[in-house]
């Protein structure tokens, strides 16, 4: 049974002004999070993730559908059940949402003295956590004599402090600098493979998800629009509506903007070629996909000559997939034999002449 499982969940706020219409945030969202997985949740602004995790630590209602969180049904939980089932779910923010007042030792302590912990025990897992995030030093300093990224693992300490099963983390990296970001990333990862931790993942960094998360869900308009493997999702994603989005997050996809420039730049034939190696722990078809040094071999032998002008490689855990934009010079006829003689397994998107742009 997945540790988190949403059935046909909708949530719908009233209008903030009279007469607006009521603002449906999550539409009839289908997941299951198994124990153990770290789940990533993306989508553009306003597409509804904060609302949903939201919905899963029962600090909102559904309005209608289903939520079981280790076999429980949240709708319809008595304040004090739901209580008890928040000290299983830990969660961290973007803005580390810490008690300024508080030390680092009182701000990781909060939760267990809620919880009614005895003095003795809190005292010495507050010591274990410290150890755990690496701030041991820190203990009676205040927030504000902190880096951002230390903040984040006080918060990170803070939300373990019970134990949780379960972690939800809000874009708990998007205020922080890519090093920075890159650390906290490396102690969440151990959360997940030391502590057995289960969590989803709220970003729109492509950092975050290649790094940590197993499976992703990628939400538009409060539907999450496709779900898989991480891998599988980025390096082919199915849905128009998440393809669209994923081209803003991978390397090597220019942009809208970028892609004028080198239109103006290249008035010959752009294409993409999109590359998946799947590398060792690939699928049997994925290891068989042709390397770029074959696609570069078999556009030379066609006669065509080619200037690579934007692509990028993106590593998920060892498998790798890429894309690699081409100015292609040559007559019609020898770029359409050209692509046409290109190994199987190469993604072609023509980007200008002869063909649908984008
Ligand atoms: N309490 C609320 N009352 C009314 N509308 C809300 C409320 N919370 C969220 N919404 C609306 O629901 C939609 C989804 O918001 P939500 O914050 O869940 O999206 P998001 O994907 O997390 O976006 P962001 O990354 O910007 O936080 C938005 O249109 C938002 O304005």
């Amino acid at each position: 049974m997945p540790l988190v499982s949403l059935r046909d969940v909708r949530k719908t706020f009233p209008a903030a002004t009279r007469g607006a219409p009521p603002v449906t945030a999550v539409d009839g969202v289908d997941l299951a999070i198994e124990a153990g997985e770290v789940f990533g949740i993306v989508g553009y602004s306003g597409a509804g993730k904060s609302t949903l995790v939201r919905l899963v630590n029962g600090l909102e209602t559904v309005t209608s559908g289903s939520i079981t969180v280790g076999g429980v049904e949240l709708n319809g939980l008595p304040e004090r059940e739901l209580r008890r089932l928040r000290v299983g779910i830990g969660m961290i923010f973007q803005q580390f949402n810490l008690f300024t007042a508080k030390t680092v030792r009182g701000n990781i302590s909060y939760p267990l003295r809620v919880a009614g912990t005895p003095r003795a025990e809190i005292a010495r897992r507050v010591d274990e956590l410290l150890g755990f995030v690496g701030l041991a030093d820190k203990a009676d300093s205040h927030p504000e004599q902190l880096s951002g990224g230390q903040k984040q693992r006080v918060g990170i300490a803070r939300a373990l402090a019970t134990s949780p099963r379960l972690l939800l983390a809000d874009e708990a990296t998007s205020a922080l600098d890519p090093e920075t970001t890159h650390e906290v990333l490396g102690l969440l990862k151990r959360v997940n493979q030391e502590l057995g931790v289960t969590m989803i993942v709220i970003t729109h960094e492509m950092d975050v998800v290649q790094t940590l998360a197993d499976k992703v869900a990628v939400m538009e308009g409060g539907r999450v629009v496709e779900q898989g493997d991480v891998f599988d999702v980025f390096s082919d994603p199915q849905q128009a509506s998440s393809r669209r989005f994923v081209s803003t997050v991978v390397r090597g996809v220019p942009t809208e903007e970028e892609l004028a420039v080198l239109r103006v730049r290249h008035p010959g034939a752009l294409v993409t070629l999109s590359f998946s190696d799947g590398g060792s722990s690939g699928t049997s078809a994925a290891a068989a996909a042709p390397t770029q040094a074959e696609v570069f071999a078999a556009l030379s032998r066609a006669g065509l000559g080619f200037e690579l002008v934007y692509g990028g490689v993106n590593d998920i855990r060892g498998r790798v997939f890429g894309h690699l934009t081409l100015a292609l010079t040559g007559p019609d006829a020898v770029v359409e034999q050209a692509l046409a003689s290109l190994p199987d397994g190469v993604g072609i998107t023509r980007l200008a002449n002869g063909g649908p742009r984008g």
